[in-house]
């Protein structure tokens, strides 16, 4: 057997921006792959400026300082090759580019083909297309590149073989969502049997405001087999040997439950977020409810112990049960905890409020007078301590908004934004079953949710059930359906008349919300851009 081609692949944690910063971390992938003897480093889509950078990318001092950062990086590439995405500037035309670098300079240029415009994407905004082919030839194996949405469709690959590639490195800033690597699988395996050739494919990893990248990258085999997998949610530098035609290296991924990459997902998100904005710690208010409880816990499990600190706000209507459980919940997770009773302010707010409410009922107000102290509270300690206030709303109630502004929506970073109230259940579950024993107290999973505004308050007394509500805003929000659509799946009309309601009602309050990890194909983020003053009724 000939001698292989070693393909380093560099699934590398790169930050927006850090334009210095990536490419030391780029020259590090390198450095240690020559060492372990690779012939060629692989690196993510955009590695040098990060993914997205969104309007950076219009800056040309942007584009300019990555110039200058990619001519100083490629110096220090001696006797190795290395791919390196960035933004490259060619008399007045931006591209995502991948300079092909060896030995001090860039000997080759690919300009990625396919620029993705949906879900999160937006890169018409910033990039031409490129039409051209890159093919170079390493150990007698003649090598293509692609880049990320290139590979979703036909065309580019083909054009690579075309040019006579025989085998296909692709660079990837491929965001996560639920069972994305299935999709991954499925579009590149589509790109094998258009072309016959191989692939490498590395994925950027790391969260990035409302993405979390999961890495992930993989190598298929000529007749589309998964010959490797990498890990997920984590950095990692692989060496894979290709020889006659195909990978000599296997590794195959175990099978996981959505749950585990769901909670990874956030877990890396909420870590990254903090640590890419230099916050010390996380605050969350902790109210003895799931919501609450899963945000607690999926911030321990991202900053550790030491760096977070719930506090319980118990009012007159706040049960036992909801501070036993959030004393339980503390014993068992070991973070800060201070209890903190507002009875107080809620006195000093009505006595202020008296002489101009005169004559009118108590309604909503008075709640969100509750929720706003909690909030003013958290974000006093936050500009003290300088640690972030996480929000612990969730999607169903994004969704039909059932949180108060200014209220318990204050703070920083919504943690589980995206997932549906259903699906904290499950990810609640599925956090209790990991090694170290359950850190959520049962009683607080069993319990009927509670806003605790009032008396004897439950969220199923004012919304429809759970199961019902989530069922309907995924099929509305996610899938487009219109609301007779969904009535015909069997809903009841009016949950879902009143469902879709609120959806278009509260699209003023997600506006405010703060940013928070994705996990779903269309979350509310860049995915969803509703106009809020409108007048189209579709139920
Ligand atoms: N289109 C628009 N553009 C800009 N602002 C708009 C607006 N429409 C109303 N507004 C303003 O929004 C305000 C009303 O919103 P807001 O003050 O938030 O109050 P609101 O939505 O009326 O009440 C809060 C809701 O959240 C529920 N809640 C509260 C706290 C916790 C939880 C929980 O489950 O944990 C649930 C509570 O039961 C209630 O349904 C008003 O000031 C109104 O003027
Ligand atoms: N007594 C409390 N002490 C501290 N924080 C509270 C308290 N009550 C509410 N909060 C904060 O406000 C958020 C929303 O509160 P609420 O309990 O009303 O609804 P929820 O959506 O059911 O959330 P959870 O399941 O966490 O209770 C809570 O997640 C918590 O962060
Ligand atoms: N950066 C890209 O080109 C991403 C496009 C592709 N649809 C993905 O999610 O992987």
């Amino acid at each position: 057997m000939k001698t292989p081609l070693t393909v380093a692949v560099a699934q590398l944690n790169c930050v927006v921006g850090d334009i210095s910063g990536n490419a030391r971390r780029i020259l590090d992938a390198v450095t240690r792959a020559k060492a372990a003897g690779a012939d060629v480093v692989l690196t993510p889509e955009l590695a040098l400026c990060g993914y997205p950078a969104e309007d950076l990318l219009l800056r040309p001092a942007f584009i300019e300082a990555c110039a200058t950062e990619l001519a100083a990086l490629a110096v220090e590439v001696q006797g190795i090759t290395a791919l390196v995405g960035y933004p490259a500037e060619v008399e007045g035309v931006r591209y995502n580019a991948a300079a092909v670098i060896r030995d001090g300079r860039v000997v080759d240029t690919y300009f990625k083909h396919r620029l993705p415009n949906y879900e999160v994407f937006d890169e018409e905004r910033y990039f031409e297309a490129g039409t051209g082919a890159c093919v170079f030839e390493l150990k007698g194996v003649r090598v293509g590149v692609n880049i990320c949405a290139d590979v979703w469709e036909s065309g580019a690959a083909e054009v690579a073989r075309e040019a006579g590639a025989e085998l296909l490195l692709v660079l990837n800033a491929s965001p996560f969502h639920m069972n994305k690597q299935q999709r991954r699988y499925e579009v590149l395996r589509e790109r094998v049997a258009d072309t016959g050739l191989p692939v490498a494919y590395c994925n950027l990893v790391g969260g990035q405001d409302e993405l979390v990248f999961d890495g992930g990258s993989f190598a298929l085999d000529p007749d589309g087999g998964l010959a490797w997998q990498g890990s997920v949610f984590a950095e990692e530098l692989a060496m894979l040997r290709f020889a006659e035609g195909a990978w000599q290296d296997r590794q195959l991924p175990e099978s996981r439950p959505v749950e585990a990459d769901v909670y990874e997902a956030l877990v890396l998100g909420v870590r990254d977020y903090l640590g890419k904005n230099g916050f010390p710690g996380a605050l969350i208010g902790l109210s003895g409810g799931v919501d609450s409880a899963l945000t607690l816990a999926i911030a321990v499990d991202a900053l550790g112990a030491e760096r977070v600190r719930a506090v319980m706000m118990p009012s007159p209507y706040t049960a036992q049960m909801s501070l036993d459980d959030s004393r339980e919940m503390i014993r068992r997770i070991g973070v800060r905890y201070d209890e903190i009773a507002i009875e107080p302010a809620m006195r000093t707010f009505a006595e202020l409020l008296a002489p101009h409410f005169a004559g009118l009922p108590e309604d909503a107000t008075e709640e969100n007078l509750q929720s706003r102290i909690r909030g003013m509270l958290l974000m006093a300690l936050s500009n003290k301590t300088g640690a972030i206030v996480l929000t612990t709303g969730n999607k169903s109630e994004m969704a039909t908004g059932y949180a108060t502004l200014y209220g318990d929506m204050a703070g920083g970073f919504a943690v589980i934004k995206d997932i549906y109230k259903t699906f904290v259940y499950r990810l609640c579950a599925w956090r209790n079953a990991q090694p170290g024993g359950p850190v959520i107290p049962d009683n607080i999973l069993t319990r009927p949710p509670s806003a605790e505004l009032k008396p004897d308050q439950c969220d199923q007394d004012s919304l429809p059930p759970y199961e019902v509500l989530d069922a309907i805003i995924a099929a509305y929000m996610e899938e487009d359906l219109s609301p007779d659509e969904i009535i015909a799946r069997g809903y009841p009309e009016a949950d879902v008349k009143r469902t879709v309601g609120m959806l278009r009602r509260n699209e003023y309050k997600r506006r405010q919300a703060p940013p928070g990890v994705r996990v779903t194909q269309r979350g509310f983020g860049k995915d969803w851009r509703y106009p809020i003053t409108s007048r189209y009724r579709d139920a």
